[in-house]
């Protein structure tokens, strides 16, 4: 495979972030620690825990964590050695607060995460998380929705606040291969940091996208154990290393604990199966956003609407997340029409 950047690839699990959404921000403390410890031994390079929404996210509009993040946050530290423990922020619904807790119980890095239009808003937050001591790197969500002019542009403010890597976040698992290609290829032209990418599993192209993005240039990877994440979940981690490793790229991590965490310590989480289900192809094929997947599921079984009707008209309104309470609006409007 022909990479166009010197820099190592660097591996984050994703799944207890993003598969907070999955288990409904439940996870136990008992359970980060055995996730944790089986990502350590397997020699993962950075584990992302928080609430499925960041830092700050467990409030009623996107669901209360069962444990307090920081206390989840602590326990990873606590398991971990030689991988970093890293945390997601969306400005707005974390503040310099909460970034400041995570820092002193020992997360070492952060992503902070904007609406791919908004770039602007993380300037604060990136350049005190460098103040912090943290590496602080930009989390361009939904990065499907905007022309790729408009995510370098965006981009190039991240870079410019300090952020030392910026993402190509595939929210709502939504971009094909050669979306993929342009979008990090733009980047990598335009920017001198690292460029990362996230993928969602809703239309079943997260890997390969993913080796895109590797064959582009991008270095930091996001995956989640058993597909472990908001819809179909991520790329899947146990699924992408061996999968690096056929194609002769050893990222350093032990694919059989992989695999053995995933099997023995991640299925048992799994309210069930992940799967692509009706709703998740929807999403992808909608470009909805994958956390909004069981709160429309949810809504449209209290207003008797098909979900995918809601997810597709959330997909037309261009919903963005931090608008989940639009997805009760769009259910109960539905309803009225259908009566
Ligand atoms: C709601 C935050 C979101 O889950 C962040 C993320 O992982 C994504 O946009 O894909
Ligand atoms: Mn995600």
């Amino acid at each position: 495979m022909k990479r166009n950047s010197n820099k190592p690839i660097k591996l984050t699990e994703v799944c207890l972030r993003d598969g907070s959404h999955v288990v409904r921000h439940q996870f136990t403390e008992e359970q980060v620690r055995a996730v944790v410890r089986g990502l350590e031994d397997a020699g993962m390079h950075y584990i992302e825990v928080a609430h499925g929404d960041g830092l700050g996210g467990s409030t009623l509009q996107y669901g209360r964590s069962l444990v307090d993040e920081m206390k989840l946050i602590e326990a990873a530290v606590e398991e971990s050695k030689n991988s970093k423990i890293a945390v997601l922020l969306i400005p707005g619904i974390g503040t310099v607060h909460e970034l400041k807790q995570a820092r002193e119980i020992g997360a070492q890095l952060v992503r902070v995460a904007t609406h791919v239009t908004e770039a602007n808003v993380s300037a604060q937050h990136i350049s005190m998380a460098r103040e912090l001591g943290m590496e602080a790197l930009g989390f361009l969500m939904m990065a499907h929705s905007a022309p790729v002019e408009k995510l370098v542009e965006q981009a190039k403010l991240m870079e410019s606040y300090g952020a030392e890597a910026v993402y190509v976040t595939d929210s709502a698992g939504a971009l094909l291969p050669n979306q993929v290609r342009e979008r990090i290829k733009a980047l990598r032209q335009s920017l001198d940091i690292e460029i990362g990418f996230h993928a969602h599993n809703n239309l079943s192209v997260a890997v390969a996208n993913t080796l895109v993005a590797i064959e582009e240039g991008a270095t930091r990877i996001d995956g989640s154990l058993r597909c472990l994440g908001a819809g179909a979940g991520n790329t899947q981690t146990e699924v992408l290393v061996p999968v690096l490793q056929r194609m002769g790229m050893d990222v350093g991590v032990d694919s059989y604990k992989l695999m053995d965490l995933a099997e023995e310590v991640i299925a048992p989480i799994l309210p069930k199966a992940q799967e692509i289900g009706r709703g998740s192809i929807v999403m992808g094929y909608a470009g909805v956003y994958s956390s909004f997947l069981l709160h429309a599921e949810r809504a449209g079984q209290r207003f008797g609407i098909d979900s995918r009707d809601i997810l597709v008209e959330l997909g037309k309104r261009k919903a963005v997340g931090g608008q989940e309470d639009m997805i009760l609006d769009v259910a109960a409007e539905l309803a009225k029409q259908k009566a």
